[in-house]
């Protein structure tokens, strides 16, 4: 498929059913992909079946075979199941297929060693949120990848939110910001909630505020003011406020989020090389 054009409704094939794979092919639904243009594998039977049911779209356990009838392959197995799904792939593809991959960490040399010469790939880097059209996600191009493919890939994300361009160089650093940052939010919600257990809320009405705070702080920041000038503004002098990030920074709170980053991106290196 050389420079696909946009408008068309490719047959996609996601490999790997899991969560990632679940949220990118909800969201495909979502935005309007129809569902006989969908294809799951897996190699677990009862996620086949929960898939089914849930989304109406065509099953199997053959990467081989949906790969063969594909337009587009979206790998969402695990890093070191890759080369293997790869070696299982490469003989079927259809000329021009591109093959978009989520996996953390495997870089596009090792796709394009692995398939055939002048495969288009595609890495992104998308989140959880997506389930709900709220994730964010960057792609890099490979060597073989043209603008229609970018245009094909965007289209297949639109519906799960934020999509960026990136170099692939900048992947590791996305990951560990946007790839794992929502398990940093939920750490954060999780938290604050038990902080209001601790001073005697109830732990429903705890939650139901940290994730009401949380969420509403995500959307003001949206807008696009400072993250900085929104804290000062919440920042009464004497008050609560700064009371309260004083103990943060007493804490270590920041070093922790940026050490937590600087070891996802280290992890997303390591399982690039393995
Ligand atoms: N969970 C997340 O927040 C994110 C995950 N990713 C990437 O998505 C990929 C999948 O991660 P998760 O969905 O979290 O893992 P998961 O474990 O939920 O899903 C992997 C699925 O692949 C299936 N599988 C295993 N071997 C297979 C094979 N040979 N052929 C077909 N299916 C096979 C498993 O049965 C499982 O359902 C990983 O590469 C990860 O780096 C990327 C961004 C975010
Ligand atoms: O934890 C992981 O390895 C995957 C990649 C980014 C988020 N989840």
């Amino acid at each position: 498929m050389t420079e696909q054009q946009p408008g068309t409704n490719a047959a996609v094939a996601v490999l790997g059913g899991g969560v990632m794979g679940e949220a990118l092919l909800s969201a495909l639904l979502t935005g309007g992909w129809p569902a006989h243009q969908v294809e799951v594998t897996d190699q677990s039977p009862d996620r086949l079946a929960a898939l089914a049911e849930r989304y109406g779209v065509r099953t199997g356990d053959s990467n081989a075979q949906a790969a063969q009838r594909a337009d587009v392959v979206l790998l969402a197995v695990k890093p070191n199941v890759v080369p293997a799904v790869l070696a299982q792939i490469a003989p079927q593809l259809r000329g021009g297929t591109l093959v978009v991959s989520v996996a953390a960490g495997v870089p596009l040399a090792t796709y394009e060693q692995h398939l055939p010469t002048g495969t288009p790939v595609v890495r992104v880097m998308p989140n959880t949120p997506a389930v709900v059209g709220k994730g964010a996600s960057a792609i890099a191009p490979g060597a073989h990848a043209g603008e229609g493919h970018l245009v094909l890939t965007e289209r297949i994300l639109a519906a799960t939110g934020l999509v960026v361009r990136v170099a692939e160089k900048d992947l590791d650093a996305v990951t560990a910001i946007s790839g794992s940052g929502p398990a940093y939010a939920f750490y954060l919600i999780d938290a604050m909630a038990e902080a209001g257990v601790l001073l005697g809320l109830t732990r429903d009405l705890a939650t139901r505020l940290a994730v009401a705070t949380v969420e509403g702080a995500g959307a003001l920041a949206a807008q696009g003011e400072h993250p900085v000038v929104l804290r000062e503004r919440v920042s009464s002098p004497g008050g609560t406020t700064v009371a309260g990030v004083a103990a943060l920074d007493a804490h270590g709170v920041r070093a922790g989020v940026v050490a937590a980053a600087r070891a996802a991106y280290e992890r997303s290196k390591e399982l690039g090389r393995s």
